[in-house]
């Protein structure tokens, strides 16, 4: 069980965060979705305990953690192998060679990042998360400025290795859509400061069918029009 309870998390006496407790199970994947600015990255650098700087506590259950940015994060000088090597724990290759297989990337241990196209750097930034088998991964906006295509495949192979690795998630995301596809809990956070306005839970989302999350998305709004607060 992660429990997460902020009190209170300001910057220069500006309050962004306010009152937001969340308890979640082990393998539960949690959507964060607010307004633009509303204080979605803090909550998250605080929860990973990138930020300690604020009141209330944080307890993972486990130090074994795992991350996906907006951008890919790959060092440019070593080879695809060797940015997976450098941040496995038991230098695991034949692990990782496993892991790009998984995701349709097992020829690429040789190249550099640049040789890479944007879609495919993401996905290697993705199987970097589970490299050391984390019990949970945190993840900021982790599709965006990707391609439809692109985006939904990864998000099919996310979806895999999360269920293959019993893993928890955190993902934060604008994409109401995106978070009915890949979580079975979202929560909404309000403008700034953010606190939780809504909490929508084990809807039946198991398998890729746009009109399927249309019309979940589209009741959803209907039913709560308040978690629109802040977006318009
Ligand atoms: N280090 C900092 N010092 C001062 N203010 C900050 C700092 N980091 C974030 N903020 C402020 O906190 C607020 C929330 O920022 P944050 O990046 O967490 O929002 P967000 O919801 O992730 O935004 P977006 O959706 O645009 O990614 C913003 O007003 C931002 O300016």
């Amino acid at each position: 069980m992660i429990k997460i309870n902020i009190q209170e998390k300001s910057f220069n006496e500006i309050k962004i965060l306010e009152n937001i407790n969340i308890s979640l199970e082990e393998t539960e994947f949690l959507s964060i979705i607010g307004p633009s600015g509303c204080g979605k990255t803090t909550f998250l650098n605080i929860v990973s305990s990138l930020d300690k700087n604020f009141k209330g506590s944080i307890d993972l259950n486990s130090s074994n953690i795992g991350f996906v940015f907006q951008d890919s994060r790959l060092i440019p000088w070593l080879t695809i192998k060797e940015n997976l090597l450098i941040i496995s724990k038991q230098k695991d290759i034949i692990f990782i060679n496993e892991l790009l297989k998984l995701v349709n990337l097992e020829n690429l241990l040789d190249l550099y990042p640049k040789d890479l196209s944007g879609g495919m750097a993401r996905r290697v930034s993705f199987v970097r998360a589970f490299v050391n088998k984390p019990k949970l991964i945190f993840l900021d906006e982790p599709f965006i400025s990707l391609d439809y295509p692109t985006a939904t495949a990864l998000k099919k192979d996310f979806l895999e290795l999360c269920k293959k690795f019993n893993t928890t998630i955190i993902l934060v995301t604008h994409d109401l859509s995106e978070a009915i596809y890949l979580s079975n809990r979202i929560i909404f956070f309000s403008k700034k400061p953010a606190s939780i306005i809504f909490e929508y839970k084990n809807f039946n989302n198991q398998e890729f069918n746009l009109k399927k999350i249309d019309e979940l998305k589209n009741e959803l709004l209907e039913k709560h029009p308040h978690i629109l607060e802040g977006f318009l």
